[in-house]
């Protein structure tokens, strides 16, 4: 079994037998842990399905051209994106639209997440794909970002508000932590701490309502929260202060100067 609590310490660990962790040196000092799950990804959608497979032709990893032709990567890449994504799409159609490449790797993110947890290790788990979103430089930028700039309280907490982005109405509140807002990123999902549980959870996970965020511009989580399918506006997710909101929500009446848009 690795002992993964040392891991948590700052010294150099190699896989000894029966996957023990050897240390090598070790300090008392905690170090924060990240892992980072590395997938090819897959079209999300039937419109994702050229943009997804010029990804694709594009990296000389997967098609190499010899000498000068490889300055022809990007237009042929161009070319047979679009001459293959009809067939490609209806490949795709077939099995519900879009590749389950993301939904797996999240899943299994999450299964990763929980059994370091049940071992009562702090891990932020992250996903990235190589052709697809949540592209891996994006989310390595996003994640320092992000992590880095916001204002966790004492308990490593903040509170996060799903807001109707056209009519300002608050459409959820809840508390995140590091591993919460890192989930967000890689999954597009809104994703709490349950206090109560001391556990993640997933709005919708268990009615398949989620809250559903993409990335419509860089370093900002645009959200899109969607009810039993239907689109109903578009949400962005603001995290504040603890304290401030909880004053505010009690008086229903949130000032915007004191939330922080991430
Ligand atoms: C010229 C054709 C192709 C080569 C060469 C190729 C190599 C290659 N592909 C992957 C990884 C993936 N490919 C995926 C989908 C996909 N690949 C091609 C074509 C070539 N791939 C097409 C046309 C498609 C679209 C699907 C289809 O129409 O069949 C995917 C996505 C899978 C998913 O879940 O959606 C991946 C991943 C590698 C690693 C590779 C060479 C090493
Ligand atoms: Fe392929």
């Amino acid at each position: 079994m690795i002992d993964f609590q040392a891991i948590c310490r700052v010294g150099v660990y190699t896989l000894g037998e029966n996957d023990v962790v050897e240390s090598h040196h070790s300090h008392a000092m905690e170090e924060k842990i990240g892992v980072l799950l590395l997938n090819l990804g897959g079209p999300e959608t039937l419109k994702d399905v050229q943009p997804f497979l010029y990804n694709l032709f594009a990296d000389p990893d997967i098609i190499q051209l010899p000498g000068l032709f490889k300055l022809l990567q990007w237009p042929l890449a161009k070319l047979t994106s679009v001459l293959r994504a009809p067939k490609s799409e209806k490949g795709y159609a077939a099995i519900g639209g879009g590749s389950p490449l993301r939904k797996i790797t999240d899943e299994q993110a999450n299964a990763l997440r929980m059994a370091l947890e049940a071992k009562n290790v702090n891990v932020s788990v992250y996903v990235g794909m190589r052709y697809w979103y949540p592209f891996t430089e994006e989310v390595i930028e996003q994640v320092d970002t992000l992590l880095d700039g916001i204002k966790w309280d004492d308990k490593g907490l903040a509170m996060a508000i799903a807001q109707n982005v056209d009519t300002g109405a608050i459409l959820m509140q809840g508390f995140v932590n590091k591993g919460a807002l890192a989930t967000i990123i890689t999954s597009r999902k809104a994703t709490f701490f349950s206090r109560s549980r001391a556990t993640l959870w997933t709005k919708g996970e268990t009615s398949n309502n989620f809250i559903n965020i993409y990335d419509k511009r860089r370093n900002k989580l645009c959200v899109q929260f969607s009810w039993r399918g239907f689109l109903l506006g578009h949400v962005r997710l603001l995290l504040v202060k603890l304290l401030e909101i909880q004053e505010q929500i009690g008086s229903s009446n949130i000032k915007m100067s004191n939330l922080v848009l991430i």
